[in-house]
């Protein structure tokens, strides 16, 4: 299996925590092949393509520091290729595992359509991902990585840099000296201390930008309605209303990002409530401002200044009126631009698409939740008995009878807030799934492929009392309102149930319906229910012998002696449709069904 799966490179963002990235590649693929029986599918691909040196492809679409590029081609093969336009784009994209952009590049849903599910990551080098459709790379399993801290210091600093050299007419002044003019009483500015300022978006940028402000002796307010007031405070800044932050500032610096909520959050009716000769600084992005609102604000002379580093369109037209206004400074989107935050940027983004596609779970995923690297490990059996039931109880579910309301429940002695389970639940989601559809399910789509085809997957946890060592002692899975291919897996509630546990660190099917059982859930079961007698064990298990099928497990679970009992046996290769018959045709078997793990 090792051998045949490698060049699919299908899911890299569950992987068994032992593949971790510290683990030169040769050791890792050792550890694959000797836990491959038992590991669940996915994992192994990513490293495996590695260790057979078929190595992913990295397309790199913008310009990125050099020694990211270096991070990359110890891994992938990196094509850099800049400048594409989308159709371009879109053809390359289908022969690359991996993307990665800055602002410059439109990742739109064509982008992910083009290509055909081998895209399994995109680095945004930096931190807007306004550019990259979420959604598109969510419905593609693609997980989105950006860079969201190496950039921080220079963005801020630049906003600093614009508020100065707006306030003193730095721009206007140089082009007008170099124009051979000497216009000293033209280019008088306005100082900066005492000022309010007004950041709105309180967050990386936006409090670096404050802190700096405070330092040149400006009076600063932020809004941020999701910004922690006491982080505020600690650096002397008091978080207001939106309303009033626009209406006492005497200069706004936006560093929000841009969302639905805040395109063109500032408008006519918001420049309306402005001071009269407010100045403006954006190094957020463009979509932010009404730019043609802006421009009216200008003419109107409520806003007596913008400095802007970004625009709604990149570039922006060249005969913007925005851009040649004479009370407006511009700069092409430099914000991001310092050889450290650039140097910082590709480091980061490098490591987190390696990681990613190594099958590490990024600690800068932008659509898909943070397993820490310790839970990881932890969950790593629960991952694979979650994924088995789901497979199982999918199979149970007899055809045409639907599938819509899935009951999942975790029995723990853990507090809730100490088990996440949205690993557990993505998994049982691609359990139930990918055995009945060619759809492709990891952490990153799962939630979304079961809204897509209507499953509900509903979560209940029955709290233990006693040791919390290990994070779960069972976990259930019921379909409801169908009907079963095997009667028995229902269960009184009229419910298809099956319930499994981890022992010594595999995972067990312990229960189908009210029956008890125990199989490991590894190869393939079957599931017969008979009239509880002697030698039932060693028929079925001569006819499985016959056809030198090896019988892993078997477990009989029973109502009462002589009466109805449930056999599960657990075998490593498929018995022929003759040998499923033989069993069938046992007269104390009332019904059998053969499932794939
Ligand atoms: N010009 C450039 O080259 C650069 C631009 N940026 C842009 O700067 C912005 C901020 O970046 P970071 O500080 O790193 O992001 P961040 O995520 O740390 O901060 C954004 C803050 O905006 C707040 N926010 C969200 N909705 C808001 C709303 N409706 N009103 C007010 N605040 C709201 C959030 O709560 C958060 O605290 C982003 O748009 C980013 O793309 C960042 C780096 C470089
Ligand atoms: O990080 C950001 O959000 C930026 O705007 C920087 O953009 P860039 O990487 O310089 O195209």
């Amino acid at each position: 299996m090792a051998t045949s799966a490698p060049r699919t490179l299908r899911s890299p963002f569950l992987m068994t925590p032992s593949l971790n990235s510290r683990l030169p590649l040769r050791s890792a693929f050792s550890v694959v092949l000797r836990t491959n029986r038992r590991a669940v599918k996915p994992l192994v691909v990513v490293v495996s393509a590695a260790a057979l040196d078929a190595k992913p492809t990295v397309l790199v679409a913008e310009k990125l520091g050099e020694a990211g590029i270096e991070l990359l081609k110890e891994f992938a093969n990196v094509d850099c290729a800049y400048n594409l336009s989308p159709e371009e784009l879109c053809t390359k994209i289908s022969l690359c595992d991996a993307l990665i952009v800055r602002s410059g590049t439109k990742v739109s849903r064509e982008v992910f359509e083009s290509s055909a599910g081998r895209l399994k990551v995109v680095g945004r080098a930096g931190v807007g991902i306004d550019n990259v459709d979420l959604s598109a790379a969510t419905e593609h399993g693609c997980l989105v990585v950006n860079a969201p801290t190496a950039n921080t210091i220079a963005a801020a600093e630049h906003g600093i840099a614009l508020l100065t050299a707006m306030a003193r007419n730095v721009a206007q002044a140089d082009a007008s000296i170099k124009s051979g003019k000497w216009q000293r009483n033209k280019y008088v500015g306005v100082s900066l201390v005492g000022k309010t300022l007004a950041v709105m978006g309180f967050g990386k940028v936006g409090s670096e930008v404050a802190r700096r402000a405070k330092g040149l002796g400006m009076h600063v307010i932020a809004h941020d309605p999701y910004a922690p007031a006491d982080r505020a405070r600690a650096i002397g800044v008091d978080l207001v209303s939106f309303d009033e932050a626009i209406a006492t500032a005497d200069f706004i610096s936006l560093h929000m990002p841009l969302t639905p909520a805040t395109s063109k959050i500032l408008n006519d009716g918001t420049f309306a409530k402005m001071k009269k000769g407010v100045r403006i600084v954006n190094v957020a992005r463009g979509g932010v401002i009404d730019e043609e609102a802006l421009v009216r604000a200008l003419d109107a002379g409520i806003v007596a200044q913008a400095a802007l580093d970004v625009f709604t369109q990149e570039p922006p037209p060249k005969d913007s009126k925005l851009v040649q206004h004479e009370r407006v400074i511009a700069t092409p989107h430099l914000g991001a631009s310092t050889m450290e935050a650039q140097e910082g940027v590709a480091i980061e983004i490098a490591e987190a698409v390696v990681g990613a596609l190594k099958g590490e779970l990024a600690a800068t995923a932008v659509n898909a939740p943070m397993v820490p690297a310790e839970v990881l490990t932890e969950l790593k059996p629960y991952v694979e008995l979650a994924e088995k039931l789901g497979r199982l109880a999918v199979q149970l579910v007899a055809g045409g009878s639907g599938m819509k309301t899935v009951k999942v429940t975790y029995a723990s002695a853990r507090a809730p807030d100490d088990l996440d389970t949205r690993l557990l639940r993505a998994m049982i989601t691609k359990g139930l799934i990918e055995p009945i559809s060619s759809v492709f399910v990891n952490l990153v789509n799962a939630d979304f492929t079961a809204k897509q085809r209507g499953l509900r997957i509903t979560e209940e946890r029955i709290s233990l009392d006693g040791s919390p060592e290990t994070p779960l002692d069972f976990i259930q899975v019921q379909v409801a309102n169908v009907e079963s291919r095997f009667a028995s897996a229902i269960s009184e509630a009229g419910e298809i149930k099956v319930e499994g546990r981890v022992k010594d660190g595999i995972p067990h099917l312990t229960k189908v319906g009210s029956f008890e059982v125990d199989v490991t859930l590894e190869g393939s079961i079957i599931l017969c229910r008979q009239v509880d007698q002697p030698g039932m064990i060693g028929k079925v298990g001569s006819i499985l012998g016959e056809e030198n099928v090896n019988v892993s497990f078997m477990s009989v679970g029973r109502i009462a002696p002589r009466k109805q009992a449930v056999m599960a046996i657990g075998v490593d290769d498929q018995p022929s449709k003759e040998a499923l018959k033989k069993i069938g045709d046992v007269p104390a078997i009332e019904e059998f069904v053969f499932l794939k793990l």
